[in-house]
């Protein structure tokens, strides 16, 4: 069924239709940039030339309490439906859940930053619709970088915020290269954008942005850009860095001055991946204790069930603490300052 196209708002238009599987629209707009909502919350922005050659995927709202990147990316496209901003590079915004969104939680019936790469389809016959929007998120993603040659730069930010307070306000998580470098390039975009921390996961994961660097070949981070609040509680001048290098994403491409030098850039490679396997699942510290806080050899981190964790070294830090996760999943990263010069970087 088609929907009156442009509306005036397309966050609120995607929330209206929060699980999509609408039928896709599109608009030429008099700067003659093509514009096509593939879905609800699945809308991109074609240049009449893609002169900067960057594809670009920014997706929000993978977890719908997390409203400062929903408000980013609705700023955003809305600027870009008044011609306000220019495109010179093909741009994929994902509201990624818009039904989470609308209850103001993190999801609705599962972690969807835990089924892509094949994770929405374990668990025989399991099926629920976070499973099916995150496999149709796939599509989408697939489809976009798919469209243009390989030799043009793919990049896809997911943006988050964290639940806990964090030493480092805003950081990326630089997924498993699968034995390739990592890039120079991309680490000094990441400064400009105000995200001056990168972790690094030390294996294959179930998140969107894995999925894009092992799928599509795409320079794919999860972005922490502070913390999880409500809407109209995020002071937003603390994101204005990251809008206005976003912007310059959008209108210039990735050739433009990543400005900061390398030696800004801290780094810490994830230890460990801690998962929750019993009921009686519980930190060791407060729920204020903030990320990249570290402990010592032997200090008590949590007990799964009877199994105590301890720090294994002096200095290790914890990252995304939550005793609140589904069995099976993941409660804590444990992570580990490591020097730039370390890393096998191009
Ligand atoms: O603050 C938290 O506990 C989680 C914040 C968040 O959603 N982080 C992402 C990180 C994904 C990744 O490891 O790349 C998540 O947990 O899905
Ligand atoms: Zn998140």
């Amino acid at each position: 069924m088609l929907h009156s196209w442009p509306h005036d708002n397309f966050l609120a238009f995607s929330r209206q239709h929060e699980w999509g599987g609408l039928t896709a629209q599109s608009t030429t707009l008099n700067n003659g940039v093509t514009v096509i909502q593939h879905d609800s919350g699945v809308i991109e922005f074609q240049p009449a030339e893609n002169i900067a050659k960057l594809d670009l995927v920014l997706s929000c709202a993978v977890h719908g309490d997390e409203t400062a990147p929903i408000e980013i990316c609705d700023e955003l496209i809305s600027a870009l439906m008044r011609e306000e901003l220019v495109p010179q590079s093909r741009v994929l915004f994902l509201i990624a859940n818009p039904a989470a969104i609308n209850v103001g939680r993190r999801f609705v019936e599962e972690n969807m930053n835990r089924l892509f790469s094949g994770g929405h389809s374990q668990g025989a016959g399991l099926v629920n619709r976070e499973r099916k929007r995150a496999k149709a998120l796939e599509g989408f993603v697939t489809d976009f970088f798919a469209a243009t040659p390989s030799s043009h730069t793919r990049m896809h930010y997911d943006l988050h915020t964290a639940i806990r307070d964090s030493k480092h306000e805003k950081f990326a998580v630089y997924p498993y290269q699968n034995g390739k470098p990592y890039s120079a390039e991309q680490l000094r975009l990441l400064a400009a954008l105000d995200v001056p921390v990168v972790l690094l996961h030390e294996g294959p994961t179930t998140t969107f942005s894995y999925f894009s660097v092992n799928s599509c070949q795409a320079h794919g981070f999860t972005v922490e850009l502070g913390k999880v609040r409500p809407f109209g509680e995020n002071d937003m001048s603390r994101f204005a860095k990251t809008k206005s290098q976003l912007i310059a994403l959008i209108t210039q491409g990735a050739n433009i001055a990543a400005a900061p030098e390398l030696s800004g850039v801290q780094v810490y490679q994830v230890q460990r991946s801690i998962n929750r396997t019993q009921d009686d699942f519980q930190l060791n510290f407060p729920d204020d204790v903030a990320n990249f806080t570290p402990f010592k050899q032997g200090d008590l981190l949590a007990r799964d069930g009877s199994e105590p964790i301890y720090a294994e070294q002096d200095g290790e830090a914890i990252i995304f603490p939550n005793a609140k996760v589904a069995i099976g999943q993941r409660a804590l990263l444990t992570v580990m300052p490591v020097a730039l010069q370390h890393l096998n970087i191009v």
